[in-house]
């Protein structure tokens, strides 16, 4: 009989995870048993991927296994009905939602925060790992081998998954706005819509390949594109004008300290 898998909370993190497992394997197709709020999503869900989708929680919590993946403000509204189940293992991707919390709210089942982010859904994703002292080692494996199939994963302890999320999870937004606002400038500098969202794209996935492979401080990128009375140092001259540097930082901290609010 194929090993059923728990979603609660069939939303879009848990597809972005979902879908690659699916493709790869790793989760059987037949096997899923997921929740959603409303009756028209589940119906759509289930026609258009051909997964059990319902919105009695109850197949779902029979699951060895449960992804959990619904907003933190739904976690007081789901927990009961996980009693239904015989426990097992309870990976939670809840922004800012402790192990211990899970713990009190889940009796029973064996505990995994995991931080995941929205690139997973094209398999370039990164997801922090804190495991309950209850998991067993040939557990942890695996739950990090389903995460390996989406991207590179870190196990960490606890209490740096609000600053890993923050960069990690939000950080995805706020390298939209980025991209957005770069193709923004070069609309206004006369390029044609589309064009310049293609290269703001570019431009940010070649400088990234660029740190990355060949290691380079981001300073080093910097003063390799800066040269005397340049066109570059003109832009940062106004970057550091409008406080840029400063604004990243403060939206990193305040995503990390949101998580911790919300925990
Ligand atoms: N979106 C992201 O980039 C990331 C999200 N997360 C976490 O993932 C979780 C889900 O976030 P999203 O997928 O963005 O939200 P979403 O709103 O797309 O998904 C939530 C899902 O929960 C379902 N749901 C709501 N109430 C329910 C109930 N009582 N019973 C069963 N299902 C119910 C909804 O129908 C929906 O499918 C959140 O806890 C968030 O903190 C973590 C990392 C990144
Ligand atoms: O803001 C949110 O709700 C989610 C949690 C982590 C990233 N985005």
């Amino acid at each position: 009989m194929t090993p059923t898998f728990g979603v609660v909370g069939l939303g879009r993190m848990a597809q972005a995870l979902l879908f690659p497992l699916l493709e790869a394997g790793l989760v059987q197709r037949e096997g899923v048993r997921a929740v959603v709020a409303s009756e028209a999503s589940a119906t759509c869900l289930a026609q258009t991927h051909g997964l059990a989708v319902a919105t009695d929680a109850a197949a779902a919590w029979s699951a060895p296994v449960v992804l959990l993946a619904v907003k933190p403000q739904q976690l007081e509204a789901v927990a009961p009905a996980a009693a239904a189940g015989s426990g097992g293992l309870l990976i939670s991707v809840l922004a800012g939602v402790t192990l211990a919390r899970l713990q009190r709210l889940f009796p029973g089942w064996q505990c995994v925060r995991a931080v995941p982010n929205t690139p997973a859904l094209v398999r370039a994703g990164l997801t922090g790992l804190a495991f309950g002292v209850d998991v067993p080692p040939d557990q942890r494996s695996w739950v990090q081998q389903l995460f390996a199939q989406v991207g590179e994963v870190h196990e960490l302890p606890e209490a740096q998954l609000d600053a890993f999320l923050a960069l990690t999870s939000s950080g995805p937004a706020f390298v939209a706005v980025v991209a957005e606002a770069l193709a923004d400038g070069a609309v206004a500098a006369g390029l044609p819509r589309l064009l310049a969202q293609r290269l703001a794209h570019r431009t940010l996935a070649g400088s990234a390949a660029l740190l990355e492979e060949r290691d380079l401080h981001p300073g080093q990128l910097k003063d390799m594109v800066s040269s005397p009375a340049g066109t570059t140092i003109a832009g940062l001259r106004q970057l550091e004008k409008a406080g840029l540097r400063s604004a990243l930082i403060e939206a990193v901290l305040a995503a990390a300290q949101r998580s911790r609010e919300l925990a």
